[in-house]
């Protein structure tokens, strides 16, 4: 690939309900989409960041920043690339920005399997037709409005329901959904909210035989994980402490998770989202890819990782119609009332984009031109 252009578009886009997680309340994204320019095609990635580093570090100003001062003029200094997974060495030297490096990488992965001609998931090697989806429910006002919307969601179809929590917010909002629905596959997402100190909390709730407790204690901790997880039946899942095949490593080897929420842009790219894949099916974690209220080209992206055999738990890649009033790719992706959501067979992503919305979403815009770059230097 020869890529003398790169295109960088900040959007706007109003969710159509407000999600409360433990960190806060988000009412729409704000957020970055890459064109990398080949020679007959245009790959598009997604960069994950939000207006505030409450999820994570970085920011939409940060990714913009690496990406034009630093990572776009890395890549413009290679003549040609001729896979995408030299794309993490020529990032190597700007450590994590994973989210802004992941942006590029995916837009790379795009055009790279649209020069193919085929999709993204055969060209990662994932076999799946189809993928089971999930839904991730913020924190709601009361038990009964809770009840309500997980009634909603299932039945639509979903297969997996996660429930946002934070201390106040978490047995008794637990226990309701058990009590209406029984036995349904139901699981907690903390984002950071608990310490140690609340170890009796996740004994109490040991007993409702949740799927996983998500990211229990602090974003960068894998040390108290492994002895909560000492102390409790329910299995740990990490996603804020995971941003590499390394840290994966050493959470399994000190046994603070027993399962992994894959996200493309905490780990800094499809590339090292699969060998995180790779390393938890070697030692029998399971895998699930989450979200982070993506427009379409990022949720294609996740569908197409979703493809590799370990993903076997739903994961967080609710169809467009849940998030936007209009998603910026076509045809915007549909779940079938069994929860399932079909893969694309057509090239890259596997979506055209659409392009009035992406334009009406837009609010900034900037072109960088490998010629001119070499031009100034
Ligand atoms: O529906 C989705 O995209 C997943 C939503 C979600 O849970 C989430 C959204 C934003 C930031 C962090 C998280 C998370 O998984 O922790
Ligand atoms: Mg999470």
């Amino acid at each position: 690939m020869k890529i003398e252009k790169v295109v960088l578009r900040k959007l706007k886009m109003d969710l159509k309900f407000p999600f409360q997680t433990s960190f806060g309340t988000s009412e729409g994204r704000e957020f970055l989409i890459t064109e990398v320019y080949g020679e007959n095609h245009i790959g598009y990635g997604e960069c994950v960041v939000d207006t505030k580093p409450f999820y994570s570090e970085e920011t939409v100003q940060t990714a913009w920043h690496m990406m034009k001062d630093f990572l776009i003029p890395f890549l413009f200094q290679k003549e040609e690339i001729l896979h995408p997974n030299e794309v993490r060495d020529i990032f190597r030297q700007v450590r994590r920005h994973n989210m802004a490096k992941s942006a590029l990488e995916g837009a790379i992965w795009d055009l790279y399997a649209k020069e193919q001609g085929k999709p993204l998931a055969e060209v990662i090697g994932g076999e799946k037709k189809q993928i089971s989806v999930g839904v991730s429910i913020g924190i709601q006002k009361t038990k009964e409005d809770l009840v309500e919307i997980v009634g909603k969601y299932l039945e639509q179809g979903f297969q997996k329901i996660k429930i946002k929590i934070k201390p106040g917010k978490d047995i008794e909002m637990l226990q309701a959904v058990r009590d209406q629905f029984g036995d349904i596959p139901l699981m907690a997402d903390a984002n950071s909210a608990y310490t140690l100190d609340d170890i009796h909390l996740f004994k109490q709730m040991d007993p409702l035989h949740l799927m996983m407790f998500e990211q229990p204690l602090a974003h960068d901790d894998i040390i108290d994980h492994a002895k909560l997880q000492e102390a409790i039946k329910t299995p740990i899942c990490l996603d804020e402490s995971i941003h590499s095949v390394e840290d994966a490593r050493k959470a399994i080897e000190l046994g603070s998770c027993k399962i992994i929420n894959i996200k493309i842009g905490r780990v800094g790219g499809i590339a090292e989202a699969i060998k995180i894949h790779d390393l938890c099916k070697e030692n029998q974690i399971p895998v699930w890819c989450g979200g982070m209220l993506e427009s379409g080209i990022g949720r294609a992206h996740n569908l197409a990782i979703t493809s590799l055999d370990n993903f076997t738990i739903p994961g967080d890649t609710a169809p467009s119609a849940r998030y936007w009033e209009e998603d910026i790719i076509q045809p915007e992706i549909e779940m079938n009332e069994n929860g399932e959501i079909e893969l694309s067979a057509k090239p890259g992503l596997g979506y055209e984009i659409n392009q009035g919305a992406l334009e009406r979403y837009t609010v900034s815009t900037e072109t960088f031109l490998k010629s001119k770059l070499q031009a100034e230097k």
